[in-house]
């Protein structure tokens, strides 16, 4: 068993109906989803803002068969991958996993775990924090709760997080 906190982003074409699409694929799964951020692009690359929304999930698998719905997924929104940190219609980052009780921590280019940017980014962190107010983070100087990662944020990019709505679930997060 194993609960997973996806964070999906998009930037480009029906942004809303992109991130509608992973909480639809995850419904029988989903513990918790944020509220929809508009979020200014992370990454210094000049491009248009990105909607973002933390999703929690759980269910039987690992963390890589979360992983490879999301790549699933991003295929049906005809994602492609030309700059590093540009736009995309959809981008399923897996920011921790943890089974059977245990937090994965792997250094696999493939699928590194916990997501080694996670710590550094406020449309991860906002978003994660709203869903999960007890929410920890293992990081290399240890388990940080969420709480003090978003408080240590720079706060200029925290408050340009801002909740623009919120994706149906029928009911079940
Ligand atoms: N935890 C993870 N979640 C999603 N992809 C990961 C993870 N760890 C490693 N990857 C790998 O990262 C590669 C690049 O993914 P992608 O193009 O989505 O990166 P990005 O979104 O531009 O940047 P970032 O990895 O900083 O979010 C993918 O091929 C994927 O295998
Ligand atoms: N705000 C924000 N910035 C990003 C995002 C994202 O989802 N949100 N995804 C990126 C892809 O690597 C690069 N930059």
């Amino acid at each position: 068993m194993s609960r997973a906190v996806l964070s999906a982003g998009s930037n480009v074409g029906d942004s809303l109906g992109y991130l509608r699409s992973v909480v639809e694929a995850f419904a029988d799964e989903l513990v918790a989803v944020s509220s929809v951020y508009a979020t200014p692009p992370w990454g210094g690359v000049e491009q248009d803002d990105f909607l973002n929304v933390t999703l929690l999930v759980e269910g039987p698998g690992t963390a890589r068969d979360f992983f490879e719905r999301g790549v699933e997924l991003e295929q049906a929104a005809q994602r492609t991958r030309d700059i590093r940190w540009g736009p995309r219609t959809l981008d399923v980052d897996v920011i921790s996993v943890v089974t059977d009780g245990r937090v994965v921590v792997d250094d696999d280019p493939t699928l590194t775990l916990p997501h080694p940017r996670a710590a550094e980014r406020a449309f991860v962190l906002v978003p994660w924090l709203e869903a999960d107010p007890d929410a920890t983070l293992w990081t290399p100087a240890g388990e940080r709760p969420v709480r003090e990662l978003v408080a240590e944020l720079d706060p200029a990019e925290r408050d340009a997080v801002r909740v623009v709505g919120r994706l149906e679930t029928g009911g079940r997060a």
